[in-house]
């Protein structure tokens, strides 16, 4: 039975590069990795919506934090068995974005604390009712709002498929949301957190898989 890891952070914090990271770091180790992401774009119609909805279409949908969460939450339901058989099959099991992510941009749009409404329904909500599989381990990527905005820009800048969405553009939000994760993290959110970042980071998950 492999370890569940949730990789956090800000909006071009850097998960997905250090997903990258990870696969090469565990080829040198005589052990099995595995990856997704969320939303999970292109394979699920709530994470579709959620990304046309943070461009401006679909109304008001994204003025609502918790139908925006809603909408995160479904796309992660459609994956719990798949979470499930990986975790059988695999050493370790990586998911670029997890549940706290619901948490900390929900409560960070509602100004809202670890302990707030939002948080309990999100965890009430994906874990309980939908009976998603509680991460063993949490990292979050130790990327200040400044840097990390800095790194989203340069992203749109060299890709136009990567316009910002409203969350991105938001530097007041990305800067709560930062807040909201270490929050998360000095109450133990969940399971046991690491914050960290590049190749420590790294070896620091590698060394949890037993
Ligand atoms: N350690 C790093 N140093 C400098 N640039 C980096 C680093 N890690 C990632 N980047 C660059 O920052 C940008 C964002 O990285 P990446 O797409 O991995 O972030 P992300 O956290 O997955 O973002 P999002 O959540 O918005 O999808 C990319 O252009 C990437 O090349
Ligand atoms: C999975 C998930 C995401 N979000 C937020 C975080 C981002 O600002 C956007 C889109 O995600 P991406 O990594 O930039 O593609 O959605 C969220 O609030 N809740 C979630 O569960």
């Amino acid at each position: 039975m492999g370890i569940l890891v949730a990789i956090e952070g800000l909006d071009g914090a850097g998960k997905n590069t250090i997903v990258g990271k990870f696969h090469e770091a565990a080829a040198g180790r005589a052990m099995t990795i595995t990856s997704t992401s969320f939303p999970s774009y292109g394979s699920s119609v709530e994470a579709d919506l959620a990304a046309e909805a943070l461009h401006g279409e679909h109304g008001d949908l994204s003025a609502s934090a918790y139908a925006m969460a809603l909408l995160f939450a479904l796309d992660r339901r459609r994956w719990s068995q798949w979470l499930r058989r990986a975790c059988d099959e695999h050493d370790l099991v990586l998911c670029d974005r997890y549940v706290a992510s619901n948490a900390a941009y929900s409560a960070a749009r509602l100004d809202q604390g670890p302990d707030g409404e939002v948080v309990r329904w999100v965890a009430d909500l994906e874990f309980t009712r939908f009976g998603l599989p509680v991460p063993d381990h949490q990292l979050l990527l130790g990327v200040p709002p400044e840097i990390a905005m800095e790194r989203a820009q340069g992203r749109a800048d060299d890709d136009a498929g990567r316009a910002k969405d409203a969350y991105e553009r938001d530097a007041d939000l990305q800067t709560r949301v930062y807040r909201s994760y270490l929050d998360l993290v000095d109450a133990h959110w969940i399971s046991p957190w690491t914050v960290a970042d590049g190749d420590a980071a790294v070896h620091a998950i590698l060394d949890l898989v037993p």
